[in-house]
């Protein structure tokens, strides 16, 4: 499997999610422009590196494309040729392009999936949104599916559009929690707590939030229920977010975050 911008924050999650999981690190390669950061990223998870893309290609029957949307056009172009003829299984990362500028910029008749994993791949616990276009195998699907799962949760969507959604959630969400835990650490040091003592019990709660939840029969609104007693101090708390706006807030992040995935479709310039 060949990464391209592998030593990237959202490939080099993966594939340090992928060898934690036991695959074997020998038949990953990363491809990347700075050796000195390759060499690091080698060294780290022990993985072949290389600073060319159209040698790593060359005889690879996968390739996770994972640079920023932005520098796609070009490296595509780069790799056209290579590809065309043997046509093998592409899984792009990148937010925002669509699979029609792919079979544009590769040529029609490669088969490509779009996959949305997220940065907790890196520890195991990634969610990844996955989409097919045409001519994609089942044994290609299959691939993708194992990469995903062996890094956290897949889950297919079966329409393109579902992958913004899937931004908006999971790609995304990583992000919002950080906010939020960022807020939370921030508001108690203040308070007069130290900051290790405050991102103790903050990280400690997001994990236990989660694991509980995912444990849980009932729901996530009867689990913040039995935290608040009434006329309690949760219950001071929930009233406070609930009266600044937060539940529409949040509904407005995520629809800006879809809104901006489809922006950056519309600003591509074939
Ligand atoms: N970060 C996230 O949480 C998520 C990101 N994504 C998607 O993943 C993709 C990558 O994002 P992210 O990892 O955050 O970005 P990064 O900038 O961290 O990673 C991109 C990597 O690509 C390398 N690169 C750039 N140009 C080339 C090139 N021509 N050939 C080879 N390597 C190249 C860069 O390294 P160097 O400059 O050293 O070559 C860099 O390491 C994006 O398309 C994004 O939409 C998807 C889901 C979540
Ligand atoms: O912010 C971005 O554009 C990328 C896509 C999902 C997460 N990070």
């Amino acid at each position: 499997m060949v990464f391209i911008g592998g030593a990237g924050n959202m490939a080099g999650a993966v594939i340090g999610g992928l060898v934690g999981s036991g695959y074997p690190a020998e038949r990953i390669v990363a491809t990347g422009r700075n050796k000195q950061k390759l060499a690091e990223f080698a060294a780290r998870h022990g993985v072949e590196v290389s600073a060319d893309n159209v040698a790593a290609v060359a005889g690879a029957d996968v390739l996770v494309l994972s640079v920023k949307p932005q520098m796609m056009k070009a490296l595509c172009q780069e790799l056209a040729e290579a590809v065309s003829d043997r046509k093998p299984l592409v899984i792009t990362l990148a937010a925002g392009i669509p699979l029609a500028a792919y079979q544009r910029w590769l040529g029609r008749g490669v088969p490509i999936v779009r996959a949305m994993p997220n940065t907790p791949a890196l520890v195991g616990a990634g969610a990844t949104g996955l989409f097919a276009g045409e001519g994609v195998s089942a044994a290609q699907k299959h691939i993708a599916e194992q990469m995903a799962e062996a890094v956290g949760i897949a889950l297919w969507v079966d329409e393109e559009a579902g992958i913004d959604q899937v931004i908006a959630v999971s790609g995304s969400g990583p992000a919002y929690y950080f906010q939020f835990m960022e807020s939370m650490i921030d508001a108690a040091e203040k308070a007069g707590m130290s900051r290790a003592d405050a991102e103790r019990l903050t990280l400690q709660t997001a994990l236990g939030a989660a694991k509980l939840a995912m444990a849980s029969e009932v729901d996530v609104a009867q689990l913040k229920r039995n935290v608040m007693s009434p006329n309690g101090t949760t219950e001071r708390a929930i009233q406070c977010f609930q009266s600044g706006g937060l539940p529409e807030l949040v509904a407005q992040a995520m629809h800006d975050c879809a809104a901006r995935a489809a922006e950056m479709a519309r600003e591509l310039d074939n």
